[in-house]
């Protein structure tokens, strides 16, 4: 795996999708099931056909930026960050067909008549299909605060901020930490994953816009001047979520409040009496 690994690194993709690989997602693997899909496409669950093993694969519309998940990932080799293996570009999309469970390839519509690869598929390692989403969702059914959460939150938040701490070692900002894109491994250790949004630490350029998911986003994060602690105000929100029940929108916009108050008080150094 290493070996294809490094056969299909970044700038040998190029020369592979436009040579053979038309078809790949399809010749290679066997698509099992459609795992969500986002805004940048969908995520399936994939076995190789020749190794027997079970991957996940992300399929979207290729664009300049979406490399940039690529190129993070393939910079990233941690317990705790989702396994990146390979891309490649196809000019075939993938669509899974739900009422009949049966999937196609299709042709790109929408580029007609431009002859380069216009889909990017991502392998990466199979993750629960579960994520701290729906985690959070389970233990706030529970009438009674299960003890048990308090012990497994804090593993869990410590395996986030471990994740988060070599992401940031290696001068990334992640941009999108939420629940929903946290992940669990087979050992359920915390898997990081959607890096849709990552950007570099010293990248002004990419921050011009504003960039994020609106309940999770640091204040600042909506200007053009941040850095790494936009990740750390979303990892504040998330521990909130992990220890407490915050069952309605009501509930998160209050800790939202209050986490916008604390972090403009902590820039600005006012403080305020109440
Ligand atoms: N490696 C993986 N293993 C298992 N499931 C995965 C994996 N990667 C993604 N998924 C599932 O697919 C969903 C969509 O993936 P992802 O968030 O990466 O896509 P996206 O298009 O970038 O979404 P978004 O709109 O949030 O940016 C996730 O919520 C998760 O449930």
């Amino acid at each position: 795996l290493q070996q294809q690994s490094n056969d299909h690194s970044l700038s040998n993709n190029f020369n592979v999708s436009q040579g053979v690989a038309v078809h790949r997602f399809t010749s290679e693997f066997e698509p099992l099931e459609r795992l969500g899909k986002g805004a940048f496409g969908s995520v399936y669950k994939v076995r190789d056909k020749k190794l027997k093993i079970e991957y996940a694969v992300k399929v979207g519309c290729y664009k300049e930026k979406s490399l940039r998940e690529v190129r993070t990932l393939s910079d990233l080799f941690h317990r705790n960050i989702v396994r990146y293996y390979t891309f490649w570009m196809q000019d075939t999309g993938y669509e899974w067909d739900l009422r009949d469970d049966s999937y196609d390839s299709y042709a790109s519509s929408h580029h007609e008549g431009n002859s380069e690869s216009k889909f990017l598929y991502i392998q990466m390692e199979l993750c629960a299909k579960n994520t701290l989403r729906d985690w959070i969702d389970e233990k706030n059914k529970e009438s009674v605060q299960d003890s048990k959460r308090r012990e497994e939150s804090l593993r869990i938040a410590q395996e986030i901020v471990c994740g988060v701490e070599y992401i940031h070692s290696k001068n990334h900002i992640h941009r999108d930490l939420k629940p929903a894109n946290i992940m669990f491994g087979v050992e359920g250790e915390v898997k990081i994953g959607d890096f849709g949004l990552v950007t570099s630490d010293d990248d002004d350029e990419e921050r011009t816009v504003c960039k994020g998911t609106p309940s999770y986003m640091a204040p600042e994060q909506v200007r053009w001047k941040y850095n790494r602690k936009v990740d750390m105000f979303a990892l504040g929100l998330i521990f909130f979520e992990l220890l407490w029940k915050l069952s309605t929108g009501y509930e998160r916009a209050k800790v939202r409040f209050t986490a916008v108050i604390l972090t403009t008080v902590h820039m600005h150094g006012v403080i305020i009496y109440q």
